[in-house]
């Protein structure tokens, strides 16, 4: 914005039919925006002509701004200082003290030799993990650094100024998907090695031959920080539980066909498991695949509910019953909705608006024997494999979401004051930070040691020896999820009960509580599973009582 103004050419607009304000220093022609302000007009005309800094920031977050700039903002102040660097995010992080040849080799460097990366980001302690405030860490590098910084911008200038309409609107424009595609993102997210054969357009901050979980994991965690699962699960919700069974037990032929397209951004994929009348318990749906007489094809009848992404997809990882009853009849089918018969609808719920949950039914769809995923009655192993992915990723989800309840939480208590003294001054609110943030270190520590065992064992091992840890994770992830979003919620008071505004992200996130706690095994079922799994392998392995 080059046009530059004094303090009393402002002045000068200080009425209703001319009104312009200051907010730190630059300029805003308010006059047409008057009548549509929420907070209505006569607060504006109360401040017209003058610096209006202080009562904006009073009652807004940065999110308006970002969002109004390019429509209101006319100028700015001849007095205002020459702009200094943004303080976040940090463009290129460096080593903070290189030594010879480090800053070269640190990819590749053993984790024991690895230097503390620069600081990146706000520095509220908690509200990011401590590797971005320059503690030390043996997982994170300068490609993770790059990657961080990459996405951070991306987030906070195309996405989270539209986040809160997104939400209400219940989608996010197909042109987001798509630039997942393009940037690259989605090749990474599959819990292999970066797919680099099938994308026309890799990621541009990590060469491909150095991609590893933890560069995925941090790709999930800062989409995470819109605070929305709705987005989340609009961009990767169904791809990150639909793609994986379909790149690693998919036939050559199949995921030739029609990897390219998914990875690319153009196609969209979901999984579809769940029945009305069989969540948790996989091992007894009925949703049934009929091999022809010919053996050419499957026809598939049946229901599948509460499927992420659904109304969208052009493809559906379905798990079908080709055999008996129980988890050995289960087979895992790639249904592809031109093959027709494919019906789908939107559901209504409580959260995750934007994500597209959806009800379908499968009426005599004739699907090819080419398009089984693994073989013919041993899907069930297939889906185990799949809900580790699948579970890591809304650990990693909830665990964000809670450092941003934890972060609005620090910021709305430095600026709001009640009886005489900010809140962050009350040790009754210090206390709930306190509560929120041990919980969140914890679990995120936790969480680094599974990614990195991930990185270090083989698939089937992974399944095995990792499946109970992650269980116990999941329950772990979402009742700190919860928690937080309970004391984000009492810290905000009324701002986090109606939609929208300074109190927005926390309200959100609320709603969004239970689609962490219940899909992906609920917590009843993962706390259970983490013991009984882990009991079962280490008995296998020698375990003495
Ligand atoms: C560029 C200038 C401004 C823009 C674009 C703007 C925009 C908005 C928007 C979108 C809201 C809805 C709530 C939200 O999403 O946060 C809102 C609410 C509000 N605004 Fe503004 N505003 C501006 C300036 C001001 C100023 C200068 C004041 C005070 C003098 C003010 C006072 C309020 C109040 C009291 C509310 C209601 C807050 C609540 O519901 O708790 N606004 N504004």
């Amino acid at each position: 914005m080059s046009k530059t103004f004094t303090q009393s050419d402002v002045a000068s607009h200080n009425k209703a039919d001319s009104l312009w304000i200051v907010i730190d220093g630059d300029v805003y022609d308010l006059t047409k925006f008057q009548d549509d302000h929420p907070g209505g007009k006569k607060i504006l005309q109360r401040v017209a002509g003058k610096d209006a800094s202080k009562q904006f920031w009073k009652y807004h977050n940065e999110g308006i701004l970002k969002k109004y700039q390019k429509q209101l903002q006319i100028g700015s102040l001849d007095t205002k200082p020459k702009p200094a660097a943004p303080p976040a995010p940090a463009p290129t992080p460096k080593k903070a003290a290189p030594k010879p040849k480090a800053a070269a080799a640190a990819a590749a460097a053993p984790a024991e030799e690895a230097e503390a990366l620069e600081p990146f980001g706000l520095q509220i302690p908690f509200a990011d993990p401590s590797w971005y405030q320059g503690h030390h860490s043996p997982y994170f590098n300068e490609t993770h650094a790059a990657l961080r910084a990459e996405v951070r911008e991306w987030i906070e200038t195309e996405i989270e100024p539209h986040i809160t309409e997104w939400d209400e609107k219940k989608e996010v424009p197909a042109e987001i998907y798509k630039e997942m595609g393009r940037r690259g993102y989605l090749a990474g997210l599959l819990g292999t090695h970066y797919q680099k054969d099938y994308v026309q357009n890799p990621i541009k901050s990590v060469p491909p031959e150095k991609w590893d979980l933890f560069h995925e994991m941090l790709l999930t965690d800062e989409l995470s920080r819109t605070g929305s699962g709705g987005f989340v699960w609009n961009v990767i919700g169904g791809f990150g539980i639909g793609c994986p069974p379909l790149v690693k037990f998919g036939k050559k032929s199949l995921v030739d066909r029609i990897l390219p397209g998914i990875l690319n951004g153009d196609k969209r994929i979901c999984l579809a498991i769940t029945e009305p009348d069989a969540g948790s318990d996989v091992a007894n749906l009925t949703c049934e695949a009929k091999l022809s007489e010919d053996g050419k094809y499957y026809i598939v009848n049946g229901e599948k509910k509460w499927i992420t992404n659904g109304i969208w997809a052009d493809y559906f990882t379905t798990a079908v019953r080709t055999g008996g009853p129980g988890m050995n009849g289960v087979s895992l089918l790639l249904i592809e909705r031109d093959f027709g018969g494919v019906s789908t609808r939107r559901m209504d719920c409580q959260g995750v608006w934007s994500s597209g949950t959806t009800y379908i039914t499968f009426e005599d769809v004739k699907v090819p024997v080419e398009n089984l995923i693994g073989k013919e009655n041993q899907g069930f192993r297939v889906i185990m494999t799949n809900f580790n992915h699948e579970r890591i990723g809304i650990i990693i989800q909830c665990l964000r979401f809670s450092r941003v309840c934890f972060e609005e939480s620090v910021k709305y208590a430095n600026k709001r004051k009640t009886f005489g003294k900010k809140l962050i001054d009350h040790p009754v609110i210090r206390l709930k930070l306190a509560h929120m943030a041990r919980q969140i270190e914890a679990s995120y520590n936790w969480l680094e040691n599974i990614i990195y065992q991930c990185q270090k064992m083989g698939e089937t091992e992974a399944m095995l020896r990792l499946g109970g840890p992650i269980a116990g994770l999941k329950a772990q992830a979402t009742v700190t999820f919860e928690f937080c979003a309970r004391e984000a919620s009492q810290i905000f008071g009324g701002l986090s009960y109606s939609r929208g505004g300074q109190g927005g992200k926390v309200e959100r996130l609320y709603r969004d509580v239970r689609a962490y706690a219940i899909p992906g095994g609920s917590e009843e079922i993962m706390l259970d599973l983490s013991i009984r799994q882990s009991m079962r392998v280490a008995k296998m392995l020698g375990m003495k009582l």
